[in-house]
């Protein structure tokens, strides 16, 4: 994309959120000083941003949300978006990287979500299989929505699979970033093979799962082209 575009999409991006996302004025403090810590502390702009966040809250919203899971918090813009879709939501994040993680930490704490927010520090595939024993044990409750928001799109169905054993029937999972559709979006033939074949993956098996209904919805702004697939847990019997 030229940087002319870019720049375009960037200001139509800032003119929509500064209409639409503008309230509670605490959740966007909140959100700026997020975006503050994470510049400084040099973490990659991977972050989503106002539009994303806000429509995450809002579908968190919309499925009367009791428990969200994240598995990719970097500095913790996402969860603090979907804590403020009810004040009873409780929200569990997993992020790999130890530097990522204590910076959303303190965003979190500054945020004042320490009580709804839980942060958990390592790989997504490790933990994923605990919180499955943690809610056979009562421990925990399942989540209604799940958002997979990880930059690495190659084994992506790999933890769309793991996190539907942890839904309640109904549940919706949201596999953001998860297809940057490889012509589109490949600078060069390495990242072109390996998303590509990643996002196919994703499409595809979701495709051929009887336990799943989904639709894809693609965007154009700040953060360049995005994918988002929205993946239902088939709650509904047919007939
Ligand atoms: C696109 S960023 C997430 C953005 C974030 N959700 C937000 O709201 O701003 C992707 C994050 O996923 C993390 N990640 C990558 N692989 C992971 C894994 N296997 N388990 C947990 N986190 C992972 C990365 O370290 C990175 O911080």
């Amino acid at each position: 994309m030229a940087a002319t575009d870019r720049a375009e999409l960037r200001a139509f991006d800032n003119y929509a959120s500064s209409h639409l996302s503008t309230k509670p004025e605490h959740l966007h403090r909140s959100l700026d000083k997020a975006t503050s810590a994470c510049r400084s502390a040099g973490l990659p702009q991977w972050d989503v941003n106002a539009s994303q966040g806000k429509f995450f809250m809002l579908q968190c919203r919309m499925m009367r949300a009791g428990s969200v899971l994240e598995i990719g918090t970097l500095a913790g813009h996402g969860a603090i978006w979907y804590a403020a879709a009810n004040p009873h939501i409780r929200v569990t994040t997993i992020e790999v990287n130890e530097e990522f993680a204590a910076v959303a930490r303190i965003n979190i704490a500054n945020a004042g979500l320490c009580n709804r927010v839980e942060l958990i520090v390592s790989d997504a595939r490790a933990v994923i299989p605990k919180l499955a024993a943690d809610i056979q044990n009562g421990e925990r409750t399942r989540p209604d929505v799940v958002i997979v928001d990880l930059q690495d799109t190659t084994r992506i169905w790999d933890f769309v699979d793991l996190s539907i054993g942890l839904c309640i029937p109904g549940a919706c999972i949201m596999a953001h970033c998860a297809l940057r559709l490889a012509k589109l979006y490949a600078t060069t033939q390495g990242e072109e093979d390996t998303r590509g074949r990643g996002s196919r993956d994703l499409v595809e098996r979701k495709g051929s799962d009887n336990r799943l209904d989904a639709g894809l919805l693609m965007s154009v702004g700040e953060n360049n082209y995005d994918v988002m697939l929205a993946v239902v847990i088939d709650g509904i019997q047919d007939g």
